[in-house]
């Protein structure tokens, strides 16, 4: 029997390993490695513990990881140029810049001077467009590790009805997209949509990206339902213990009822990772004109 636990953990280090083939071909043909560069601003521990899981995994995978750690008084002018330089690397294929950002600077805007065809978070506007109309873009990583997981737990998508609970740029509204480019009838629900539960409670394949812990409650889901979770919430404890993880549902309540679901950790965090190295080595071959076979999964 299928187990009702999706493993992402275990489904994203296969796919790091093929993508780690992969990168050992290009470089055989490319005379390089492909390249990733990630700018980390300020010290916010979260982002230090991804950036450096990045690296290693980048270097890991037969990639080439080039790190920029800045103050976090950096100045908006002084990021956008190191975007700038880094758009005009050519050993750079890949440019991320972790967020969240320190206030004082304005990520939209940091976002938009990202080259499209390196912006390997699929988080501009470009990037966001050619996600609409069929273009051949970079997809945001963690939308795109849910629905390879849902693909692979469901296989064809067409016709479910499909709830994403958060209309955030960078998870809920590709994530919604990318459910519609499957055949999926799509509800976007979020603060202000009326009778939450029942609405969850109609739904083949529920997605929550709110941010707040266990919020989606187990009586909300609909028997055979399955439940990707995307929320990752730090719940502190006593001093001295490390802080708990827990995501948007409630996995305990929910698992009675749905037919498969994502744990917190270890269910859809690992995948953004890896479809981060999936998108570099995509981004690589088209800058060279290599051709890449099953679009590098
Ligand atoms: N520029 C970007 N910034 C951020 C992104 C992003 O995709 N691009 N996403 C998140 C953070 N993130 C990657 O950057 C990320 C989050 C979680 C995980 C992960 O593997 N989580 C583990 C738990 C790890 C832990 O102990 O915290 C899991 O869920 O099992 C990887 C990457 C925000 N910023």
């Amino acid at each position: 029997m299928t187990e009702k636990r999706i493993d992402g953990k275990a489904f994203a280090a296969r796919l790091r390993e093929r993508i780690g083939e992969r990168a050992g071909e290009f470089a055989a043909k490319a005379g390089r490695q492909p390249g990733l560069a990630v700018v980390q601003v300020g010290e916010d521990p979260a982002s230090q513990v991804y950036v450096r899981n990045k690296h290693k995994a980048t270097v890991d995978a037969g990639m080439e990881s080039f790190e920029y750690k800045l103050p976090a008084d950096t100045s908006q002018d002084a990021l956008l140029d190191l975007v700038e330089q880094l758009n005009l690397d050519n050993a750079v294929d890949g440019i991320l810049v972790q967020l969240p950002l320190p206030n004082h600077l304005d990520e939209q805007s940091v976002i938009a001077a990202i080259a499209p065809d390196k912006d390997v978070d699929g988080f501009h506007v470009v990037n966001a467009g050619r996600l609409a109309t069929g273009g051949e873009g970079f997809v945001p990583c963690t939308p795109y590790g849910c629905i390879m997981l849902l693909k692979d737990r469901l296989g064809d998508l067409s016709g479910k009805d499909a709830v994403v609970i958060g209309r955030s740029n960078i998870v809920g509204k590709p994530m919604a997209q990318l459910l519609l480019n499957e055949n999926a009838t799509v509800t976007i629900a979020h603060s202000r949509t009326k009778d939450l539960p029942d609405v969850v409670r109609r739904a083949d394949i529920v997605v929550a990206a709110v941010g707040r812990a266990e919020m989606v409650k187990g009586d909300w889901v609909k028997p055979g339902a399955v439940v990707i979770d995307v929320g990752i919430n730090r719940i502190e404890r006593g001093e001295g213990q490390k802080a708990k993880l827990v995501g948007d549902v409630d996995y305990a309540g929910a698992e009675e009822r749905a037919a498969a679901i994502t744990p917190v950790p270890g269910g859809v965090g690992p995948m953004t990772i890896a479809v981060l190295l999936r998108n570099t080595l995509v981004a690589a071959h088209r800058r060279e004109g290599i051709t890449l076979a099953g679009d590098g999964l």
